[in-house]
């Protein structure tokens, strides 16, 4: 490709997500890029758009996100099958893939934009009182727009899945998947087999960037007696680096990672902006026979011989077997579907990870990450010669925290509270992007952080890991290019309101430890609208503050549960199967019958490759399978890879 051609793509790609307006270094760094020829020397080049599709397809997957293409690839890994990928968005862009930037996607094209209900219990500050569910439409979903953190989750959410009923999903049992996917690249944490394994297709690494900040909030944990952990490991309690799904500096996106490699294969149709509407289901035989989609403005039907599966993430899932007569039988009388199967449990559910915005420490020294200061020529030349450099950093994401607070038992090692902690904060790049992506109004955001606009800060944003409260999602019409009505009912259960409120209160104490002290650290107390009438650091005030500045981490789950047959609620049972439908799956965050301890991208990644075990063992003959768990790449695989990924050939998948 001329050098012309891609700085005209790269610029197309900064048009297309938000502007350049918006982004006003972009162009130098696409310059940049252009000039050392930034794509010629990436061997991992974009999966095809297959214009012509099939009739029939063995497997149908509906969605390409994180669930979806990690599906495609390992059931296309038997040459017999024929795999169809049906995405509604299309492909992920030069601007997505730069660390930094990633709160530039929310509300772009990339971006489903959706938004909750208003509702009194949270999000008070935000614009119509509504929280903003960002959700990746594009290849790769919603990794494509996440902060790329890697997390497992905790052993006991694991066990107590199974507990629930459901066979095959302890800790012993996920563990060989999680390491499955994995490709390490810390040397000192590759070397513990126990837990990781280098060699998969998601690379795993540490952040290429950090600020002084980030170390002295390690040093912060030590003094306040938290060990210094694999988090991922033996134990979750305690403080670490942020490990992240970044490759060579660059976002490494479930497309990227699980796709790319595979992109020549004969057998793996991959259809972009294809926005499937319906699951077709016989009503007599309640088998799902293939799916109704939207591609180029034309309704289009295609037909799955052995299954569908539904990896459409947690709000698409149960909204598509909703349209397609899978639900609560009621609601879908009331909306004026036909009912197929009455599963109650759809929609219902619906779990989230909530922390608070607006914990932000000022410090004297001009070390934290502000965006106008690291817009220049160094910073873009960095990030596209040498790969490393500030827009590598995950907007400012360095350490992680998993403590307990009083509600907690600490010697569960299963803690209550994740602080994410940052060498920046809101008000860091001068009210523009965080501002915009968090849908916080004008009068809160100038009020609370006008004056610390482009200043020195670090922040600490203190996550709920077990909510009580449970949301719901439901059809709003008919028609499936409508929105659902979506429901979060954060903060209505009284117990979360005290963990979270407990947990603001010890990331305040950590911006007084000696360790954060010495770069002059001091909590901004800006009394928030709504609650100045009360009196500050009473628990009263922290629980007004905590339903202002409410953030979604953008965790919806659990909203197509797994569970046993016993359970009036389950929708899948645990081979991930829809109760009530044969051949139809659903296999993505939906599936999680409790929200796990952490980020959940790699759960979800996990889900996915033993949900693909599961198809395999169901369909494939013994003797088979035993085949495929050896096998390698075949000659256009080998082409595909090219010689960065060629190790992936060589050992067992
Ligand atoms: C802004 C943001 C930040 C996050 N940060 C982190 C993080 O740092 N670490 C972490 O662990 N987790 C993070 N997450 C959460 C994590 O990325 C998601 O939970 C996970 O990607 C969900 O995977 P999924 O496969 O269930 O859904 P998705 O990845 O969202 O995939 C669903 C796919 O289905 C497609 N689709 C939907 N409807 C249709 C339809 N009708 N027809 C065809 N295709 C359809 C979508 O376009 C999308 O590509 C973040 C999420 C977001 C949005």
């Amino acid at each position: 490709m001329a050098i012309s051609t891609v700085a005209a793509t790269a610029i197309k790609s900064a048009l297309a997500i938000g502007g350049l307006h918006t982004l006003t270094f972009i162009p130098i760094m696409l310059a940049a890029m252009a000039y050392f020829n930034y794509e010629l020397l990436d061997p991992e080049q974009r999966p095809f758009n297959q214009k012509y599709l099939r009739e029939t397809y063995d497997f149908i997957v509906v969605g390409g996100g994180s669930a979806g293409s990690v599906l495609a690839n390992r059931l296309s890994e038997v040459e017999g099958w024929n795999v169809l990928l049906l995405e509604a968005g299309g492909h992920e862009t030069d601007i997505s893939d730069v660390p930094l930037l990633s709160l530039y996607l929310h509300k772009s094209k990339l971006d489903w934009k959706y938004r909750t209900q208003p509702q009194d219990t949270a999000c008070q500050a935000m614009i119509d009182k509504r929280c903003s569910w960002t959700k990746g439409k594009v290849l790769g979903g919603s990794s494509v727009l996440n902060t790329m953190l890697y997390i497992r989750g905790n052993k006991r959410d694991f066990d107590q899945w199974e507990s629930f009923g459901n066979p095959g999903w302890g800790y012993e049992d996920v563990l060989p998947y999680f390491k499955k996917s994995e490709d390490q690249r810390n040397p000192y944490l590759a070397k513990d087999t126990k837990y990781h394994q280098t060699g998969g297709y998601l690379t795993v690494q540490d952040s290429p960037y950090n600020t002084p900040i980030g170390a002295a909030l390690l040093q912060a944990g030590e003094e306040m007696g938290y060990d210094f952990i694999d988090v991922n490991g033996a134990q979750q309690t305690g403080y670490a680096w942020y490990q992240f799904t970044i490759r060579r500096g660059t976002r490494c996106s479930t497309a990227k990672a699980f796709l790319r490699p595979v992109r020549l294969r004969q057998n793996l149709h991959i259809a972009l902006f294809s926005h499937v509407t319906k699951v077709l289901i016989d009503k007599d035989t309640k088998r799902a026979y293939g799916v109704e989609f939207l591609r180029d403005g034309t309704q289009q039907v295609v037909y799955a011989k052995r299954e569908v599966i539904l990896a459409a993430g947690a709000i698409a899932s149960p909204q598509l077997l909703m349209l397609s007569g899978v639900g609560p039988e009621q609601h879908l009388k009331e909306v004026g579907i036909d009912v197929i199967h009455d599963s109650p449990g759809v929609g219902r559910n619906l779990q989230d990870h909530i922390a608070v915005g607006g914990i932000i420490f000022r410090i004297d020294y001009p070390v934290s990450l502000v965006m106008n200061r690291l817009v220049n020529i160094n910073s873009a030349l960095r990030y596209a010669i040498t790969e490393d450099g500030p827009l590598t950093s995950s907007i400012g994401l360095e350490v992680v925290a998993f403590i307990n607070t009083k509600y907690a038992n600490a010697t569960d090692d299963w803690p209550d509270i994740e602080f994410m902690m940052t060498s920046c904060s809101t008000p860091s790049d001068g009210g523009t992007q965080v501002k915009k992506a968090h849908g916080l109004t004008d009068e809160f955001y100038n009020e609370v952080f006008q004056e610390v606009n482009n200043k020195d800060v670090f922040g600490i944003f203190p996550m709920m890991l077990r909510p009580k409260s449970r949301g719901f999602i439901k059809l709003r019409s008919t028609n499936p290019l409508d929105y659902p009505i979506m429901v979060h009912n954060y903060l209505t259960h009284p117990d979360d309101v005290g963990v979270l409120r407990e947990g603001v209160k010890a990331a305040v104490a950590v911006g007084e430890t000696t360790a954060m002290k010495r770069f002059g650290s001091r909590f901004h107390a800006k009394p928030v609208p709504n609650c100045k009438h009360l009196p500050p650091y009473t628990d009263e005030y922290w629980d007004c503050f905590i339903r202002q500045y409410t953030m979604t981490i953008y965790h919806v789950s659990c909203t197509a549960k797994m569970g046993p047959s016993s359970d009036p609620m389950a929708v899948v049972d645990p081979r991930l199967k829809v109760y009530g439908i044969e051949g139809l799956r659903v296999i993505d965050a939906s599936i999680m019958p409790t929200i796990t301890n952490g980020n959940i991208n790699a759960p979800v990644i996990m889900i996915a490759e033993k949900g693909a075990d599961m198809i395999k063992e169901d369909w494939l003959p013994k003797s088979k399978k035993r085949r495929r768990r050896s096998i390698r790449c075949s000659r256009l695989e080998k082409i595909s890879l090219g010689r960065h990924n060629s190790k992936l050939c060589s050992i067992k998948r």
